[in-house]
């Protein structure tokens, strides 16, 4: 096959409920026009009998399927895998997810603006729990978060603690985070290898002090920023509230926060959440991070992911041609020793030409397009 009709074919392996959100008619045309042909891969069959494929989209729970991608990546050492199981693994713990968030160094120009994370502790027994020395940091209102964030439905189950009694109903591990008021907007940054965008959401409301005296126990919700207009209980206050009119934080701090995760995480499809502090307005604090969130959702989602499947497809290509060419210079240089040693040795045979496989570090390059 000639260059100019190589495509490029990416296999994905998705749950039901994505599959149907992100795989749309829109998008596999869109991709199929410039080259990219999106497969299903059967994930009731072995995935070491399916391809061939030269990069694997994949989000799926559980151990069966980790090892049968490093079975696969062991035979097809070419394939790029977006992305690898351990970086996502660190996204399924609420703790090591908003570490890498601290560690990172963001200088910021302009108005001073400044990041970070809420003030959290990780809760793994009911006796933590009623121990107030290990709660003595914390100021309630606090969110109790599962500590894992598997993507199931229950590690979507939140709590709004507003004093001591609230925690009574709460099971560990937990994450116990200090709410933070901020407007009642959230802002969802979404990241696509180096393409970033950044767009609001409806949060929970602010709760003022008066109002937190008032308040009992604790409120539980799950997916806030997810729900529909029939879901939400108080649209009324919605409305007050004139999303449309919130202020979006400067893009070049949100794209410098959202390009250093990208590297620190080695992860190329992710989104962040991100509030701004009202008390001090131009601090802003991530709160979660999610792996291959609902794309569906972003402004121009299929031209975005088109983008991505193009820059892969054409970095591969630059590899490839890399290692063709240091395959060349190897065989020429071997020719010439060849050579040399035939004029010394005798011996006029040239031999087969060596088949070069990537080399683990070329192998790692390749995967961190
Ligand atoms: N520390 C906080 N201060 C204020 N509001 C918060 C805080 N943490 C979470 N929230 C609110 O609770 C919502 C759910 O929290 P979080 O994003 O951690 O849960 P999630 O289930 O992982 O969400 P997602 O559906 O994005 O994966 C947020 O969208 C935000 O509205
Ligand atoms: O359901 P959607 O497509 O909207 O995507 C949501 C996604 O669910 P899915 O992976 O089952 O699709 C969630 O993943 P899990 O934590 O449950 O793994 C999480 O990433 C949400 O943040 C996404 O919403 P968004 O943050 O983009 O608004
Ligand atoms: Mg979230
Ligand atoms: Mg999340």
């Amino acid at each position: 096959m000639s260059e100019s009709m190589r495509r490029f074919s990416i296999g994905y392996a998705l749950a039901p409920k994505k599959q149907q959100s992100f795989i749309q008619v829109s998008l596999v045309n869109q991709a199929k026009e410039r080259g990219v042909d999106l497969i299903r891969i059967d994930t009731d069959k072995s995935l070491v009998d399916q391809g061939p494929f030269d990069c694997i989209l994949h989000k799926l729970p559980g151990e069966e399927w980790r090892n049968q991608l490093e079975e696969f990546s062991l035979r097809n050492p070419n394939v790029l895998i977006i992305d690898h199981p351990d970086a996502i693994e660190r996204l399924h713990n609420r703790i090591s997810m908003l570490q890498v968030v601290s560690e990172l160094k963001v200088v910021s120009v302009g108005d001073n603006e400044t990041f970070g994370v809420p003030k959290q502790i990780v809760i793994y027994s009911s006796e933590a729990l009623l121990d107030p020395v290990v709660l003595q940091d914390l100021k309630f209102p606090v969110i109790a978060k599962p500590l894992v964030a598997d993507g199931s439905a229950k590690s979507h189950k939140m709590s709004l603690v507003f004093n001591r009694d609230g925690l009574n109903m709460l099971k560990p591990p937990i994450v116990l985070q200090e709410f933070v008021n901020h407007g009642g907007v959230i802002f969802k940054v979404y990241v696509v290898g180096d393409h970033v965008t950044c767009v609001k959401r409806k949060s929970l409301p602010d709760v003022s002090e008066e109002k937190l005296a008032s308040l009992e126990g604790s409120l539980s919700f799950s997916q806030i920023s997810n729900l529909t207009g029939q879901d939400r209980q108080d649209e009324n206050y919605y409305e007050a509230m004139h999303l449309d009119e919130a202020e979006m934080p400067p893009l070049s701090f949100i794209t410098d926060i959202a390009r250093g995760l990208q590297r620190a995480m080695s992860l190329h499809l992710f989104n962040f959440d991100v509030i701004r502090d009202v008390r001090v307005g131009n601090r802003y604090l991530v709160i979660d991070i999610n792996y291959f969130p609902g794309y569906a959702k972003m402004p121009l989602y299929e031209t975005v992911l088109t983008d991505f499947f193009c820059e892969i497809f054409q970095k591969t290509k630059e590899e490839k041609l890399k290692v063709d060419a240091n395959c060349s210079n190897l065989v020429s240089s071997e020719n010439e020793e060849r050579k040399l040693l035939s004029n010394t040795c005798g011996d006029e045979n040239d031999g087969d030409v060596p088949v070069l496989a990537l080399s683990r570090e070329e192998k790692e390059n390749t995967l961190q397009v």
